[in-house]
């Protein structure tokens, strides 16, 4: 099981890398676009600012690759909101453009302060490969301030006082909002699942 994990500067590359080492996997990590035109599968990590995020793979050059690659692709975390259009972190700012809709910071409430950071139960939207295995009510591990928004390609989400698009897919691309290295049984079947994920 071969994986191409972005490393651009703005990602949990350490992390990702060990739990999919843990899985089995052969990971390169790498910022080359000639690297992804060639991938097996590739996950996009994040953490941080999009707009940062943003920036990093705009200088690199890995925009269009990452925007053209059709074999699997996983987004986590920043990584899965990176991949819709746009997002209002930075005072607004374009993204992959990959899944329709923008990103919206989380609007906190008495019983909600933002960031959401902790566990939470997901609840299963539909089927999916990257969710075989995984099942209604398991806990995943959240630390975000933005939300991905709610739609048909929410296949699996977390109430958060609202709903959180947890787990998303539209053609060849997923994305986890969680921390699948951090989220336990839950976290790193979704990451089997996507190693096992036909190319
Ligand atoms: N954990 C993160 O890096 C958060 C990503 C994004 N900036 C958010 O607040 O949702």
């Amino acid at each position: 099981m071969n994986v191409t994990l972005i490393g651009y500067g703005s990602g949990n590359v350490a992390s990702v890398r060990f739990a999919l080492e843990r899985l089995g996997a052969r990971v390169r990590i790498t910022a080359d676009p000639a690297d992804l035109d060639e991938a097996e599968r590739i996950i996009l990590p994040g953490v941080g600012a999009a707009g940062y995020a943003m920036e990093r793979l705009k200088a690199l050059g890995l925009v269009e690759p990452i925007r053209r690659f059709q074999r699997p692709l996983l987004g986590v975390c920043l990584g899965q909101q990176l991949l819709f259009d746009s997002s209002a972190e930075d005072g607004g700012v374009d993204l992959l453009g990959l899944i329709p809709g923008r990103v919206e910071a989380i609007a906190p409430a008495p019983s909600r302060p933002s960031p959401h950071m902790g566990w939470s139960r997901l609840t299963l939207r539909r089927d999916d490969p990257l969710l075989d295995g995984v099942k209604d009510g398991d806990w995943a591990y959240f630390v975000h301030g933005y939300v991905c928004p709610d739609g048909p390609a929410t296949i699996a989400a977390a109430d958060y006082g609202l709903a959180v698009p947890a787990v998303v897919n539209s053609a060849n691309r997923w994305g986890c909002q969680f921390h699948p290295e951090r989220s336990a049984a839950a976290g790193a079947r979704i990451l089997k699942n996507f190693l096992e994920t036909p190319a």
